[in-house]
């Protein structure tokens, strides 16, 4: 009897979900019965398969994951529409990070009232300082000095693996600006702070199971979750001192006194100590807002550059025509700044291409409905996945004519009309590396200044090339979640010492 009714069941489970959730989500692939598309992204990288699946279905499309409905954005019209202009796709719901790491506090997996005030503090914070009490720019150029220090204190003969020293040079950046201080490299505390932010950016497949159904909550610990708690443990430990001296300060500081997040952040919170909304400021939260700080502004920000080496060293004669442009609108008396930038169209154009190329978040962070809701004529209910494959809009061949290649300037460059010859940088908003709209990433200034300032220091300094025996850039990557680049050595030549 049980042998027939336990299938029977699900099989009219599966018809209910079938015919209840999917009648109104955009047309796609239908997938295997019972597991739906899973094979493929199994086998396949999931930015790549949707793209695929883009030639066939266009700009948005639905994919089943066994029970588990997710729509997919291929083009920047219906990201925009989905994530700037529909206030109802805006939740996380219940990933793996709300429900066994931040409890639903913090920004990036928070929803509602929470996240709208705290990413408009936040968001407030990092411009405020950016322009005034917190010197981002002497910071960043600082940090840039000492990696070119390390880089010469090896010598220029052998290869030298970069994304260990550049992890630790990015981590001071985002420490100083958040808790106000930096760490000496290769010291225990540099190392617990970079080791446990690489677990928490490189979450293992299995985390992400978690996020399709509670069914698997019981498993949570062995398909990954206990290591990234382990992780976020880690940075709390290293953490909480540095918060208690901060309270310690507090009260013998005035507003000229509060020259890190922190300190901004925990004046914040006393002002709110009396009022109706105190309980999303408390001291869960603040821990959180730091942790999410430091992870999503770590790994990002240095696989980025990473990239940006590997490709520069797969093409001398872009990177000679930027160190040219550096040596004439720069020069060797002051450092470089990013209010050069508008007189540096090559360099930016080479940035433009370094976030295309590499697509490092090639489908975002997934978004949630928090009702039911429309989406172009479709509806969308409550709790359905979305998706932005912003990976789509970089191989856009109508767009970037050898969307595959490193052409920073073929891509992003034009010659200026009324015969003034002057180079404008084009496509800039072709490409949404930091997503868009209410979730879009409260850092993207910052990486942006982070990857100009690098660039503009190292690149006077050193010739980047590849290892002996590499004769072409990474111009793939591995990885869905992150999209990381494989070559991780190079020569670091000297060319000056300035
Ligand atoms: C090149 C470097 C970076 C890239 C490519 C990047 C990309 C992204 C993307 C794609 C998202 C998801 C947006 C969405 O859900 O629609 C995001 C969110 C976020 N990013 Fe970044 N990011 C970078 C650097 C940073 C930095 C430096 C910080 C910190 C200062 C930061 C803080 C955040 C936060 C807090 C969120 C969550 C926002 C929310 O949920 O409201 N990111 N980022």
């Amino acid at each position: 009897m049980l042998e027939f009714l336990i299938p029977l069941t699900l099989a009219c489970l599966a018809a209910y979900w079938y015919f209840t959730w999917n009648r109104c989500l955009p047309p796609g692939p239908t997938g295997l019965p019972l597991v739906g598309v899973a094979p493929w992204l199994a086998v396949k990288r999931r930015d790549h398969y949707f793209t695929e699946l883009a030639k066939q279905y266009g700009d948005i499309f639905t994919v089943r994951v066994g029970f588990f409905y997710i729509v997919v954005l291929n083009s920047a019209e219906a990201i925009k529409e989905a994530f700037a202009r529909n206030e109802h796709i805006a939740g996380r719901g219940l990933c793996a990070f709300t429900k066994f790491l931040s409890d639903g506090k913090g920004i990036a997996s928070a929803e509602g009232v929470r996240h709208r005030e705290q990413r408009r503090y936040c968001l407030r914070v990092l411009r405020d300082f950016g322009f005034g009490r917190i010197n981002f720019e002497g910071t960043i150029i600082e940090e840039a000095g000492r990696l070119a220090d390390s880089i010469r204190a090896d010598g220029s003969a052998r290869p030298i693996r970069i994304d260990g020293r550049l992890s630790q040079a990015i981590a001071n950046v985002i420490g100083r600006i958040v808790y106000g201080r930096r760490f000496e490299y290769n010291s225990a505390e540099l190392r617990r702070m970079v080791s446990a932010l690489h677990e928490l950016n490189s979450a293992p497949g299995g985390v992400l199971l978690l996020n399709t159904t509670s069914l698997l909550d019981p498993l949570a610990d062995w398909l990954g979750v206990g290591k990234l708690k382990a992780a976020r443990d880690g940075i709390r430990d290293l953490l909480e001192p540095i918060v208690a001296e901060h309270q310690a300060d507090l009260d013998e500081l005035d507003e000229d006194g509060l020259t890190d997040f922190l300190y901004a952040y925990l004046a914040e919170q006393k002002r709110h100590r009396s009022l109706p909304d105190a309980d999303i400021w408390d001291d869960r939260q603040m821990m959180e807002v730091l942790i999410d700080l430091m992870v999503a502004g770590s790994d990002t920000t240095r696989s980025t550059l990473v990239w940006a080496i590997n490709l520069l060293s797969g093409s001398q004669p872009v990177q000679e025509a930027v160190r040219q442009e550096l040596a004439s609108v720069v020069g060797d008396a002051r450092p470089p700044s990013t209010s050069d930038l508008p007189r540096l169209p090559r360099l930016d154009a080479v940035i433009q291409e370094v976030l295309r190329i590499s697509a490092l978040v090639p489908t975002a962070v997934p978004h949630c409905c928090t009702s039911d809701t429309e989406l172009r004529g479709c509806q969308l209910p409550l709790g359905t996945m979305v998706m932005a494959n912003t990976h789509c809009l970089t191989r856009d061949a109508d767009v970037f004519a050898n969307p595959d290649q490193f052409d920073p300037f073929g891509h992003f460059l034009t010659v200026g009309d009324e015969g003034s010859g002057q180079l404008q940088v084009v496509n800039k908003d072709k490409i949404l590396p930091f997503s868009y709209g209410r979730r879009s990433c409260i850092g993207e200034s910052l990486a942006r200044m982070e990857i100009c300032l690098f660039l503009s220091y190292l690149l006077p300094r050193f010739r980047f090339e590849l290892p002996p025996g590499v004769t072409d850039a990474d111009t793939v990557g591995s990885g869905a979640l992150f999209n990381t680049c494989r070559q991780k050595e190079f020569v670091f030549r000297p060319i000056k010492a300035l």
